[in-house]
């Protein structure tokens, strides 16, 4: 805004959005796109923000290396170029653009089908699961801009030759200054917008691919208000929704601010593929709000400039919408957050995949119980969709799933039914509760249930084994070594894998239906991390949805199932000791994970935080949790060594976890988050070393500092 001073409203009518884009699927993503530039100028918008390399999706990853993305992404840019319908409106999209032989990934500004600017991201994402520096460069050269010379495509339909390239700002026909932002930049230190505030930048859109994290949309909504807080100004942030073909689930929940106050906020998860938030702001607001700021309006005198690209459009003073009241943000609680995130992205996946639904081995404890809860709140987010949102396009995936064309779900019950076959696999050593735990979960959520007993698949197995060895391996309780034991327990596990697969793929035959079904498995995160599961057994399966969530959420998560679906049966599962079942249970001796582990559910979840977000290795890892956990430091340091000896020896599992749900930071997953070596030296001895001398110098300063009798008499004496 070129401010000379406050004056009468300038209202405009702006839109942010999120879409469900797709990596490489560029005729779904060009739908996608038009939707909500068509949705925002129906509800009168002037600005439409759309979601970070939107046109080719975020996810592409290595295929930004080739060729046939940039085409196919010039192409898509000029079919909405061409688009007529989508005129009369300042549309910002993404997409990732070579520029000197060097590639950025661009935010593309377009108005009444010519390009307005491109702005290369200047601060990359690069952490955790974001790779943006193996494709991309970042732009280096602050507050400049550069010619860009357009493909012939884009030529041919712009008759452009040139646009400007760089780090700027788009100025309006009423001189009021737009600058962007892209994710990451929202997160840095020193982000783009403060420079942009203090040279009169008014309006700010960020284009987002930011994907769920337990507990994250509270910190990225604090952000964005705060930054706004203190440099005034409007906000307009979209983000991508969906799976994306990935284990990321990108939360949409679209908002705009203005100094600091919400004016509207979308929904953070949902099976729409499309949302557009507007809000009617007054752009003399943020004038007003900066200018009451003496200190500021020093610091803003003394800025560097921003080159300037105009663009044939003025939005102020033609908007009779009334301006959009504020609004207090809505957060999920974690509980509410597993609820919804992970079933929104099994749809997701489950639609894109075509299969025709989900097979869940179904042990009658809390992990599996989690993963079936969380199909069945998938069920109910359908019927909702269906029913309360008239969503067509849920409509037509149900009924291409279900391959049952006239289906309109009413009950997600009824659903559950059809999408999801839930199988308890019981043995010798399994007990009668949690195979009733089983049947009655599967009963409250209304999925296809079988019982199988696989004591005859384990003994034939046992049996091959048998022609070639006179030895039958036994159970520790009937007298066995630890390595038959473990063995017995394998076999049984693995089982229940190879069955599970066989009836995920003929089930459906035998019930007169089409189509197979996906595998669901369900490690949680803490067993993941130490290797507490049996490697290829039911743990291993096409999808895990739990995989990065630890026992503690998932607790939490079903007691709050109980509130939300009021399953009775749930009860059961909340007070169930976590067991494998996998040895004979005898009066003396009842099989339990915590102590086949050595350490709590609690406990590990503490160390995978040290481990994974605060970066802790033995040693520090010891030196923390002195500080967290009472109880003696030999204790202690022996739990460290036990837990970092299992993970050195059960790290391979990692390499091949089932492609789990991300959304937690401690996630051990080593195919993409957490990048470690498989082959350790479980001794740890210089490190082991390290927490021995710590423990002794602890031992000895508590000596030195516990008074002694005769000091306790001296003072008990006075
Ligand atoms: N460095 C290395 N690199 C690559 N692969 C390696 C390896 N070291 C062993 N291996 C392979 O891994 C195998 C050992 O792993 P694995 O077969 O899994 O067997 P293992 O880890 O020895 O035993 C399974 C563990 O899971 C527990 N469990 C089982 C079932 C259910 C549950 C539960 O969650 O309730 C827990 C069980 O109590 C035990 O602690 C070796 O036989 C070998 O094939
Ligand atoms: N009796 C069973 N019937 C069906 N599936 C089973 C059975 N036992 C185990 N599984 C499957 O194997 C997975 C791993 O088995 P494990 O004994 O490690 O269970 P877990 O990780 O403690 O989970 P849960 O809390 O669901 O029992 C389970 O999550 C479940 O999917
Ligand atoms: N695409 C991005 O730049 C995302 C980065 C950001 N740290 C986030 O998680 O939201």
């Amino acid at each position: 805004m070129a401010s000379s001073g406050p004056s009468s409203p300038l209202k405009v009518c702006v839109a942010s959005c999120s879409l469900n884009q797709w990596a490489l699927d560029f005729d779904g993503n060009y739908s996608r796109i038009c939707n909500t530039i068509i949705q925002a100028k129906e509800q009168g918008a002037l600005i439409r923000v759309g979601t970070e390399l939107e046109i080719c999706g975020y996810g592409c990853y290595d295929h930004f290396y080739e060729p046939d993305t940039l085409q196919h992404c010039w192409q898509t840019l000029a079919r909405l170029l061409t688009n007529t319908d989508l005129r009369g409106i300042l549309v910002f999209t993404g997409m990732p653009v070579m520029h000197r032989g060097v590639l950025y990934n661009c935010t593309i500004a377009f108005h009444d089908q010519k390009i307005v600017f491109i702005r290369p991201k200047r601060h990359l994402a690069n952490e955790l699961n974001y790779r943006e520096m193996r494709y991309f460069v970042n732009w280096k050269r602050s507050r400049h801009v550069e010619p860009f010379i357009l493909p012939k495509i884009i030529n041919s339909v712009t008759r452009q030759l040139k646009v400007p390239f760089g780090d700027g700002v788009i100025t309006t026909l009423d001189n009021i200054d737009i600058g962007c932002e892209t994710c990451e930049e929202l997160f840095v230190p020193h982000s783009p917008h403060i420079d942009m505030s203090l040279d009169d930048v008014s309006i700010f859109v960020n284009m987002s691919a930011s994907h769920h994290i337990l507990r994250k949309l509270n910190y990225r909504i604090d952000l964005i208000l705060h930054s706004m807080k203190k440099v005034g100004g409007i906000y307009l942030y979209s983000n991508q929704k969906g799976c994306d073909g990935d284990r990321t689930y990108y939360d949409g929940c679209p908002m705009i601010v203005v100094n600091g106050k919400l004016a509207s906020q979308g929904t953070q998860f949902g099976l729409q593929d499309t949302e557009v938030v507007t809000a009617v702001v007054d752009i003399n607001d943020v004038y007003n709000y900066r200018s009451a700021v003496i200190s500021r309006s020093h610091q803003a005198s003394a800025v560097e400039h921003y080159p300037r690209i105009n663009v044939d459009l003025s939005l102020g003073g033609q908007c009779e919408l009334p301006l959009t009241p504020y609004i207090e943000p809505r957060y999920h609680t974690p509980e509410e957050e597993i609820c919804y995130g992970p079933a929104s992205w099994l749809w997701d996946y489950l639609r894109r995949s075509k299969m025709a639904g989900f097979f869940l081995p179904l042990s009658g404890g809390i992990d599996s119980a989690s993963v079936a809860l969380i199909v069945s709140s998938m069920c109910h987010m359908v019927v909702y969709a269906v029913g309360e949102d008239n969503d067509n396009q849920v409509l037509r995936d149900v009924r291409a799933l279900t391959r049952l064309p006239n289906y309109t779900p009413t009950d997600p019950a009824e659903l559950c039914e059809k999408l999801l076959v839930t199988a308890y696999m019981g043995t010798e050593n399994s007990s009668d509760e949690t195979q009733q735990r089983a049947g009655a979960l599967s009963r409250d959520i209304g999925s296809y249930h079988v019982n199988i007993n696989i004591d005859g698949i384990i003994k034939a197995i046992l049996t091959v084994f048998s022609l070639f060895s006179d030895k039958k391996p036994q159970f520790k309780a009937h007298g066995g070594s630890p390595v038959e034991n473990m063995a017995l327990q394998n076999i049984q596990a693995r089982v229940r894998m190879v069955t599970g697969y066989l009836f995920a793929q003929l089930i459906n035959w035998a019930r007169g239906k089409s189509g197979s079904l996906l595998v669901l498995s369900s490690a949680n995160v803490d067993e993941a991390l130490v290797g507490y599961l049996t490697k290829y057994d039911c743990s291993s399966g096409d999808l895990n949805p739990i995989g990065s969530i630890c026992k503690r959420d998932l607790n939490s998560f079903v007691a709050h199932s109980k509130e939300v679906f009021g399953f009775p049966s749930i009860d059961s599962f909340l007070t169930a000791v976590p067991t494998a079942e996998l040895e004979p249970i005898s009066e003396a001796y009842t099989q339990t994970d915590e102590e086949d582990i050595g350490l709590t559910y609690n406990e590990l979840n503490d160390i995978g935080k040290l481990r994974k977000i605060d970066r802790c290795g033995p040693y520090f890892m010891y030196k923390r949790l002195a500080c967290m956990w009472t109880m003696p430091p030999k204790e202690l340091g022996d739990k460290v060594k036990l837990f970092f000896q299992k993970y050195a020896i059960n790290r391979h599992k990692a390499c091949v976890i089932t492609p789990a749900y991300l959304c937690e930071q401690y996630c051990p997953d080593d195919n993409r988050y957490d990048l470690r070596p498989f082959l350790y030296n479980p001794k740890w001895d210089v490190q082991f070393r390290e927490i021995d001398n710590s423990i002794k110098i602890g031992v000895l300063a508590k000596q030195h500092a516990a008074p002694s009798s005769s000091t306790i008499d001296k003072f008990s004496k006075k």
